[in-house]
């Protein structure tokens, strides 16, 4: 069967609500589109539009303010992924070796986990700063209620789409339940502004990278200068951006986790024409969720049936994670 080039857009409600045929159906489409292409566009997912449509609005409003006061609440070190990095600031190109890749031309405001307690897993030593606390604005107003509901409504999602994974993979439906019960996801709001000027050799809205974690659930806009992933052609192509969708694509530990049964697809966000750079401003809200910090990342048995050899040493999720994210820091 040829592969799919175009990135396949899939109602997830069936799975939500159905018996064991509607999500058997469900988990094929998954499995092809995350076997062949690495990406989906999710309908039927019961986020409420209202949540989707706040997070928007207040995020836009933070963009607006001034710099000055935007860096009040500044990345405060290069291995602890909060707060607001500033336009080229990050390349993430660089999480692939690209070490002269220059600055993606966007700016991002970062959460962590919103349900931290004091218990000793989220204190240990080996906790590291996985659970850094936030570091929240203080205009707009509302906008820690909105973000502090939209991680916690994303985080329910992920366990839903890890359920469908699982079964798409042939294992037990709870498989990962315990790995990602207590996830270091960020939820990162970029803000690409219009252009006024030409970009610099080489430089994007984001650089060609893979996500490192499980999965991605990006909500984002059509305006000029958008996503893109390649395909097994080798040909860029376009993400639909369908009202009322989220396009989840997987991450790199989702890749060694089945020895790259399944990709995690190099994407990338290009600039808008310059002559269509009025207007071009785009927001994305990205969700990436990641495992447990300890959640060793081996492959798994389906996976390596058949005699397949594991291509990949065995990992933590918090060590792959911080490594990758300080190697794309300006600073
Ligand atoms: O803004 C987008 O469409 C995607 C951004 C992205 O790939 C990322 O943040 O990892
Ligand atoms: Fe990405």
């Amino acid at each position: 069967m040829q592969p799919l080039l175009q990135v396949p857009v899939i109602d997830i409600a069936p799975f939500r609500t159905g018996g064991a045929a509607e999500k058997r159906k469900v988990t094929q489409l998954v499995d092809q589109a995350c076997t062949d292409i690495g990406f989906l566009v999710i309908s039927g997912h019961g986020v409420p539009q209202a949540l989707i449509d706040e997070i928007d609005a207040v995020s836009r409003l933070f963009f607006d303010l001034p710099v000055a006061e935007k860096l009040a609440v500044k990345r405060p070190a290069p291995d602890v992924t909060r707060g607001y990095i500033p336009l080229e600031a990050e390349s993430v190109a660089r999480s692939r070796g690209e070490e002269n890749a220059p600055g993606d031309l966007n700016e991002s405001l970062m959460i962590g986990p919103v349900d931290v307690t004091d218990a000793p897993y989220y204190t240990a030593e080996a906790a590291g700063r996985h659970f850094h606390p936030n570091l929240w604005p203080a205009q707009p107003a509302g906008l820690r209620d909105v973000y502090t509901r939209y991680y916690r409504a994303m985080s329910d999602l992920a366990v839903v789409l890890m359920r469908i994974f699982a079964l798409a993979l042939d294992m037990p439906e709870r498989f990962f339940d315990d790995k990602v019960d207590r996830h270091i996801s960020r939820l990162r709001v970029r803000n690409y502004p219009a252009p006024e000027t030409l970009p610099k050799p080489g430089q994007l809205r984001v650089g060609a990278h893979s996500d490192y974690g499980s999965l991605t659930i990006l909500k984002t806009e059509a305006n000029p200068g958008g996503l893109q992933v390649i395909n097994k052609a080798g040909a860029w192509v376009d993400v639909p951006i369908v009202p009322s969708t989220f396009v989840i694509n997987l991450g790199e530990l989702m890749a060694r986790w089945t020895n790259d049964r399944w990709v995690s697809t190099l994407h990338r966000v290009i600039n808008p024409p310059m002559d269509k750079a009025a207007g071009s401003r785009r927001q994305s809200i990205v969700f990436f969720h990641n495992p447990n910090y300890d959640a060793e990342i081996r492959c798994i048995d389906s996976c390596v049936a058949d005699g397949v050899a594991a291509k990949y040493p065995v990992t933590t999720s918090g060590d792959h994670l911080r490594n990758q994210f300080v190697r794309t820091q300006a600073m």
